[in-house]
């Protein structure tokens, strides 16, 4: 079993609880009681690059990366260094993560707020909008075409803007042909555990104009976010460097301050 399907059997596992205890129909009317989603898309597709600031506390490949006990405190500098979304991890076993996380950050930001987490079932969708997100990840390497197609929809249909991750070609083609807007490529396999920076500019060209492009992972400093930018990113996440460095707001400022540069708005 690889690490993805070991991560996804424990995820449906929790999931089986949470469904028990609030059936759909009850989940749905809280997901109805709240703002209405917010659109990330005009920024996104704005002049400079996007960042993308993940609350993440722990990952498979490195364990602890960082206490966080305050993670809404942790959004606020994000966002006032300039993020212009919120990712926040919401899988428990591996990331500890939370939904409760997700709920503290929406309360404390007014920019878009993103579920990171390893959605195969709609009722997880319905989850991160009860939650209070506006974006929901959904992985193709995880998901048989059908079952991504209908993720999709559903996603859209209740406000979610769905950020579609892929790793290979053909999970490129999977991820247009199953109509993404917005496509994450993720430097790290979630196979191997192992980050290639080069994995962005190999796909990237595969990505038709119009599809909004993320690059996540990776991330060090300014020069990362450069070098995305420059393979055509227009957007990119980032977690571990902005969780383990001293000061957040100021590495956000710092990375977003790069990614604005004029000689990068060449991407046409
Ligand atoms: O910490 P990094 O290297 O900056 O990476 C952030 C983000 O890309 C990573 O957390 C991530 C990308 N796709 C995922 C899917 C599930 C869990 C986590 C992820």
């Amino acid at each position: 079993m690889s690490v993805l399907d070991e991560i996804i059997a424990g995820v449906q596992e929790d999931l089986e609880a949470r469904m028990t205890a609030l059936p759909l129909d009850d989940l749905k009317q809280v997901a109805a009681r709240q703002d209405p989603a917010l659109d990330p898309m005009p920024t996104f597709r704005a002049d400079g690059v996007s960042v993308i600031a993940e609350v993440k506390r722990a990952s498979p490949s490195k364990g602890a990366l960082a206490e966080i006990k305050d993670p809404a405190a942790l959004a606020v500098d994000y966002a006032a260094g300039g993020a212009a979304a919120i990712s926040v991890l919401t899988e428990q076993r591996r990331f500890s993560g939370s939904l409760d996380d997700l709920r503290a950050v929406r309360a404390r930001v007014a920019c878009p707020v993103l579920r990171k987490d390893f959605i195969t079932t709609s009722y997880q969708l319905w989850e991160a909008r009860a939650a209070g997100a506006d974006m929901a990840l959904l992985i193709v390497a995880a998901l048989e075409q059908t079952v991504l197609v209908s993720l999709i929809e559903r996603a859209r249909s209740i406000g979610l803007t769905p950020l579609v991750e892929v790793h290979d070609e053909e999970e490129v083609e999977r991820a247009i042909d199953a109509g993404a807007a917005l496509v994450g490529v993720n430097a790290r396999n979630l196979k191997t555990l192992e980050v290639d920076r080069t994995t962005f500019s190999r796909l990237a060209p595969r990505i038709p104009d119009g599809v909004v492009k993320v690059a996540e992972s990776g991330v060090r400093d300014t020069k990362d976010v450069i070098e995305y930018a420059r393979a055509g990113a227009e957007v990119v996440l980032v977690g571990e460097t902005l969780v383990t460095g001293g000061n957040p707001r100021s590495t956000v400022a710092d990375l977003v301050a790069a990614g604005s540069h004029p000689a990068l708005q060449h991407r046409g």
